[in-house]
């Protein structure tokens, strides 16, 4: 689905990643893992068209483009909320973007009333983003990019800001996107075990210049538990490959 060859991005003299390969095939659910400073959110970034590469090519369905640009939806880490909208006109924004009937509308603030409704922000449409916690204002975040209705979503850290509870109601959300409605989704976790539980594929990315070191593909059917045996073993494995790049660095 996605195919990205080659890509280099540097700024100034730092090279943040230079011939860097990613296969994102269709409906699957991949989670970037890596130290932090690396680089994840600049590929994310090149990847949208927020910032050109300086390098490398993009390939969207066979077809070579400069950038996804509306082809995916992009939470990025901040949430992005404009500060003079309703969390509602927020998550709206996606719909009111595009040409629209009266019905469209009316739609898409079902949509809404149901996602708000599973993220625990019923109630809360009204609010102004002022008016609620980060974590609230991260879940609003969230109701938008699923607003867009691609096929591919991009996902920069979008639970880093949530309790344990909502963190996990919102992990199984994000299962559900991919197994219901078919997404094909690339995020980024700081978190092992959150990357344990939702990945089909865990890519493992060494400081800068980014490069990947391990794959993992877990192999146990979802809904998982990160307590399962396997996983343990796993989460051992990633912590001591991310110490010893650490420790490479550090001399
Ligand atoms: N616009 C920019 N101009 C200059 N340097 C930048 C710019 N954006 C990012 N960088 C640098 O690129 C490097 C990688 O940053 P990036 O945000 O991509 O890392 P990351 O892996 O997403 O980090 P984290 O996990 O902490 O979010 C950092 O050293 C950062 O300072």
């Amino acid at each position: 689905m996605l195919e990205v060859l080659g890509l280099a991005k540097s700024f100034g003299l730092q090279t943040i990643f230079e011939n860097f390969d990613l296969n994102l095939p269709h409906g699957r659910f991949t989670v970037l893992v890596g130290p932090s400073g690396c680089g994840k959110s600049t590929l994310f970034d090149c990847l949208t068209g927020i910032v050109c590469p300086d390098q490398g090519r993009i390939v969207w369905q066979g077809n070579a483009i400069a950038h996804l640009g509306s082809l995916a939806a992009y939470m990025q880490q901040k949430d992005m909320l404009l500060p003079w909208l309703t969390l509602e006109e927020n998550s709206l924004l996606p719909v009111q973007a595009r040409p629209r009937t009266l019905r469209d509308m009316k739609q898409a603030k079902q949509t809404l009333a149901r996602i708000f409704e599973r993220i625990g922000l019923t109630g809360f449409g009204a609010h102004y983003p002022y008016q609620v916690s980060g974590g609230m204002r991260q879940r609003c975040a969230l109701a938008r990019t699923l607003m867009f209705d691609r096929d591919l979503v991009l996902l920069d850290e979008p639970l880093s800001a949530l309790d344990a509870i909502t963190r996990r109601e919102l992990q199984n959300l994000l299962l559900m996107l991919q197994k219901e409605f078919g997404k094909t989704v690339l995020m980024i976790t700081h978190d092992i075990e959150e990357a344990l539980v939702l990945a089909d594929e865990i890519i493992l990315v060494g400081p800068t210049p980014m490069t990947i070191l391990e794959r993992f593909q877990p192999k146990a059917s979802k809904p998982r538990e990160f307590t399962q045996p396997e996983f343990m073993e796993t989460k051992a494995r990633i912590l001591s490959r991310l110490l010893t790049e650490k420790e490479k660095i550090q001399g």
